[in-house]
C-alpha cells in the first residue's frame, strides 16, 4: 500500500555563524548549508496497518510524513502509496487520506464542526447520502452527536479532537496520518480516541502515528520504526523490539539495610526512592533474577520487592542514547 524505497531529502539553508562578525559576513556572502533530514530511507506498509513512526526532536519525522503526504518532493528515492506518487498526484491522494495534527486544528473557530464538515464535504464532493450516513457512523461511535452543533471556540480539548477525527474521516480516507493526536488530552479522552483509532483500524483504514507519547504507542501500534539522524534505526512489531533489547525488569525494591552505589554487570540503579528504598533496572540475560534475589536478601534483606517488564520508555531512551553514543564515539575517533 505504502512503499518507500530509498528516500532522501536534503534541506539547503543559508549559513548564519554564530558569532556577531560571522553572522553579519554571512549576510553578505549568504553560504549554503546542507541538512540532511532524511536518508536512504526504504520500508513498506501493507494496508490496514497500525505503525508508529517514531524518533527523537529532530530525527527527520515531519519530513518524511511531509513526503508520504505529497506536501514535500523528495530530493532522491521514490514512494508509492495507494498505487500513486504523492508529490505528483497530489490531487487524487488527497481524496484518499486523511490527517489528524493534535496541535493543529483543521476546523474553523467560530463556527460550530458540523459547518466545518460541510466545507470538506463539498471540498472531497462526497456523496450526500454517503456523508449523511458516514457522519452518523462517526458522531455514534464517538459519542458527539449535540456536541458538532456548538460553535468549536467552546468545545472542550477533547472534545474538539474527536470533531477534528470526524473532519479527517469523513472522505473514508484510505490512509490516515497521525500526529500526537492524544497531546493534551486527561486519560478518558485519551481511551475514547485510541478506542476509534483502534475501531476505524479494524475496519481497514491504514494509520501511520508520530508522537513522543510512548502510551499512544503501546496501546495502539503494532509495529514501530525509530528513525534517528534521517535514518531507521528500528523497523519491527512491539514485541519483537522489546525482546532485541534484552530481557530487561524493573524492580522497586524496600530493603531492611540501604543499598550502596554497587556496580554488579546487569543491575543499574535507576532511582532511589527512599533510604531504603530504589528502583532497579535488571538484565536478566546476565544477572538472573532468581540469583538476583537470592543475594540482594542474603546482604541487604528484602522486605518488598514488585518487579515489572521494562517500559517502552526505557527501551527507546536506550535506542537514542545508543545513536547518540555512537556518535560521539565516532566523532572523537
Ligand atoms: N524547511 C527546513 N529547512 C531546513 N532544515 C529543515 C527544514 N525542516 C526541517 N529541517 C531540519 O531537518 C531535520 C529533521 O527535521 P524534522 O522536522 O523532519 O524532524 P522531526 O523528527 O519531525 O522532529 P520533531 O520531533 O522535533 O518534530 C532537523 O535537523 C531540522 O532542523
Amino acid at each position: 500500500m505504502i512503499e518507500v524505497r530509498n528516500l532522501t531529502k536534503t534541506y539547503m539553508t543559508h549559513e548564519r555563524g554564530h558569532t556577531l562578525r560571522e553572522v553579519t559576513r554571512n549576510l553578505i556572502r549568504r553560504p549554503m548549508k546542507e541538512i540532511k533530514a532524511v536518508h536512504d530511507l526504504s520500508f513498506t506498509v501493507p494496508q490496514g496497518e497500525m505503525l508508529a513512526f517514531l524518533g527523537p526532536n529532530g530525527a527527520g519525522k515531519s519530513t518524511t510524513l511531509k513526503i508520504l503526504t505529497g506536501v514535500l518532493h523528495p530530493t532522491a528515492g521514490e514512494v508509492r502509496a495507494l498505487g500513486l506518487v504523492p508529490w505528483k498526484q497530489r490531487r487524487q491522494y488527497v481524496g484518499r487520506i486523511g490527517a489528524v495534527f493534535g496541535q493543529k486544528s483543521q476546523l474553523l473557530w467560530d463556527i460550530p464542526p458540523v459547518d466545518a464538515f460541510y466545507m470538506n464535504k463539498a471540498i472531497y464532493g462526497v456523496p450526500e447520502r454517503q456523508y449523511q450516513s458516514t457522519l452518523n457512523d462517526l458522531t455514534e461511535l464517538l459519542s458527539v452527536g449535540d456536541i458538532i452543533r456548538k460553535p468549536t471556540r467552546q468545545l472542550s480539548l477533547g472534545e474538539r479532537m474527536k470533531c477534528e477525527f470526524i473532519m479527517a474521516m469523513l472522505h473514508r480516507p484510505e490512509i490516515v496520518f497521525l500526529d500526537e493526536p492524544t497531546i493534551g488530552l486527561d486519560m478518558i479522552a485519551k481511551e475514547n480516541i485510541r478506542h476509534f483509532i483502534r475501531s476505524m483500524n479494524s475496519q481497514g483504514v491504514t494509520f501511520i502515528l508520530t508522537t513522543h507519547d510512548l502510551e499512544d504507542v503501546e496501546m495502539l501500534a503494532e509495529r514501530v520504526i525509530v528513525i534517528n539522524h534521517g535514518e531507521i534505526v528500528v523497523d519491527d512489531s512491539l514485541g519483537v523490539l522489546r525482546s532485541r533489547l534484552g530481557d530487561k525488569k524493573s524492580v522497586r525494591l524496600t530493603t531492611e539495610s540501604p543499598v550502596p552505589d554497587i556496580r554488579i554487570q546487569g543491575i543499574t540503579i535507576t532511582e532511589r526512592i527512599g533510604p531504603l528504598e530504589i528502583a532497579l533496572e535488571i538484565d536478566t540475560s546476565l544477572l538472573p533474577l532468581k540469583r538476583f534475589i537470592r543475594e540482594f536478601n542474603e546482604v541487604y534483606g528484602i522486605v518488598d520487592m514488585a518487579i515489572d517488564v521494562i517500559p517502552i520508555e526505557s527501551i527507546m531512551k536506550e535506542l537514542y542514547m545508543d545513536e547518540a553514543s555512537a556518535e560521539s564515539a565516532a566523532a572523537k575517533s
